[in-house]
């Protein structure tokens, strides 16, 4: 029987995961592919980008995949996936997951299905544009990196060359043995498929730092009117300190649907096909105290009815 080629993408908030697994995808017509896709909210933003025909999707949302909360339903959702037919399988962890504990999880797979997964690593997105800023704040960005098998920094058209080295040596410093390579907007040189990503491994299966406790609050937002693009530029600036990433879609008036993303100081927008309502998505730095700020600063600049949920 030929195992199924899975590999783990990691990597924080806003990173580039899902641009990156998107452009993954559309190389791949013709080979039957499975996503495992896990979000830390209720919602899944990532999961309606990536939906396509010819890619059979879970979806584990709210939590971490790496979190005693969910483990086991990866378990579930990794065993049940090697029954398809599949020849490659990706998980793409929330922003926030911390794979310390993936060869646990891998073992768990194994004790249930058997060896029908050649788990080919852990690939650790980074940030270039907002990785100087969030490490040493964030564990789990240390994590992510101390527990990957390639690491690809992404956003490589936003900074310089200098920076690009110096956050090289930023993840030597804490990965030592991963392989570094480059990517712009998805773009990659897919030779790390022949690469044997598992030959040198840095760390040892530790505890995840994923629990109930430590898992940030989120929380979305329906809304079914239009608004001018700099009311909502306004609204997404003024909580923009508040949140680790906001991400949705939106109905702008006269520009039709965009999807709307807010990593760090940067926001992008992209056009996006029509939906039932505009809906955002906050992941949030200071707990529940979010749900006043998005109210106030939404009254501030918009002041029509919208719905907020956790
Ligand atoms: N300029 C530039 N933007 C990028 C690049 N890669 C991703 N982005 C943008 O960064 C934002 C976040 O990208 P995603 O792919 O959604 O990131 P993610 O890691 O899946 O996000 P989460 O699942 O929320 O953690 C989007 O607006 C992307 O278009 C890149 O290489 N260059």
């Amino acid at each position: 029987m030929n195992q199924i080629k899975l590999y783990f993408l990691t990597g924080f908030l806003g990173s580039g995961k899902t641009t990156l697994l998107k452009n993954l995808l559309e190389n791949m017509e013709g080979t039957k592919v499975g996503v495992i896709q896990n979000e830390l909210g209720k919602i899944s933003i990532d999961g309606t980008v990536l939906q396509n025909d010819d890619i059979h999707m879970v979806e584990l949302n709210r939590g971490s995949i790496f979190c005693s909360c969910l483990r086991l339903s990866f378990v579930d959702a990794l065993a049940k996936m090697s029954q398809q037919g599949l020849e490659y399988v990706f998980v793409e962890s929330s922003g926030f997951g911390d794979p310390s504990n993936a060869e646990e999880i891998l073992e768990a797979t194994k004790v249930l299905v058997g060896e029908v997964y050649d788990f080919r690593g852990c690939i650790c997105l980074v940030d270039c544009y907002n990785f100087l800023d969030q490490l040493g704040d964030e564990i789990t960005i240390d994590r992510q990196l101390k527990h990957c098998n390639l690491a690809v920094l992404t956003k490589v058209d936003l900074v310089d060359r200098e920076q690009i080295e110096l956050i090289k040596e930023k993840v030597q410093e804490i990965n030592p043995v991963c392989p570094i390579t480059e990517s712009e907007n998805g773009n990659i040189n897919r030779s790390f498929y022949d690469m044997d990503l598992m030959k040198y491994q840095w760390a040892e299966c530790e505890e995840t730092t994923n629990s109930a406790e430590t898992k940030p609050k989120t929380f979305s937002m329906n809304f079914a009117g239009e608004i001018e693009k700099d009311k909502l530029e306004a609204f997404l600036e003024k909580i923009e300190p508040s949140v680790y990433r906001a991400k949705g879609f939106f109905k702008v008036k006269n520009e039709g649907w965009e999807k709307v993303d807010v990593v760090g100081k940067k926001l992008d927008y992209a056009p996006y096909e029509e939906q039932e309502q505009s809906e955002l998505v906050f992941i949030s730095k200071i707990g529940i105290a979010l749900i006043r700020e998005i109210k106030e600063a939404w009254d501030e600049y918009v002041g029509l009815p919208m719905k907020l949920n956790n």
